[in-house]
């Protein structure tokens, strides 16, 4: 495998490049909390919960996960994400990543149906970022979201998770800790 970068570069210096990467993508959005926190405070996150809860030790994880937004909420594309960190990494955030141009409903149907199809590597990241935004919705409610709006993710996130089982017991018990807090049924 060939990139701009991975070549060159120890891994110190890839992890550097890729939260660099992804903050300057990202640099003029929030999140849609009342506090307007910045966007890349969630890949951040997505990251720091694979390593410190998931153990996981993966680079091309954490990359895909500094990175799994950049497609859907940026201008970035898959061939930029190839050109500059590689095949690997531009084929886990294409796994994460959902199709804007689909009506919303269809969107979340394709996520529940793509789950367990998902490589171990894109089902890590999916597990991180479903417990980022659950963590985040126990602690505020997004701007102009209503309480039914908060529970509807939490039951779709729900079944998302029911379908990526079997990939890390840590994150897993932490999402079923959320679930059951919220009263949410899971089987
Ligand atoms: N909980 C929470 N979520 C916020 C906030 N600000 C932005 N988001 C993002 O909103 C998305 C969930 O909102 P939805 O209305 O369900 O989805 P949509 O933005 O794609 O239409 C998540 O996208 P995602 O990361 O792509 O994940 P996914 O839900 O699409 O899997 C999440 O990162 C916030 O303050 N709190
Ligand atoms: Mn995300």
């Amino acid at each position: 495998m060939s990139s701009l970068i991975t070549d060159t570069q120890n891994h110190v210096s890839l992890l550097i490049e890729t939260v660099d990467f992804a903050a300057k993508k990202h640099k003029s959005q929030k999140r849609k909390d009342i506090a307007q926190t910045p966007y890349i405070n969630h890949p951040i996150g997505v990251a720091r919960i694979l390593t410190l809860e998931g153990g996981v030790t993966d680079l091309n994880v954490i990359q895909a996960a500094l990175l799994h937004d950049t497609v859907e909420d940026t201008n970035t594309t898959f061939e930029e994400i190839e050109e500059i960190f590689g095949r690997k990494i531009r084929d886990i955030v294409y796994e994460v990543t959902d199709d804007k141009t689909l009506p919303k409903l269809e969107r979340k149907r394709l996520q529940i149906e793509h789950a367990p199809h998902c490589t171990y590597e894109a089902k890590l990241v999916k597990l991180a970022d479903k417990l980022y935004n659950l963590r985040d919705l126990m602690h505020q409610t997004p701007r102009g979201w209503t309480k039914e709006r908060v529970n509807e993710y939490f039951v779709w996130a729900s079944k998302v998770v029911a379908r990526l089982r079997g990939t890390n017991k840590e994150l897993e018990s932490s999402l079923d800790l959320l679930f059951r807090k919220r009263g949410v049924v899971t089987d």
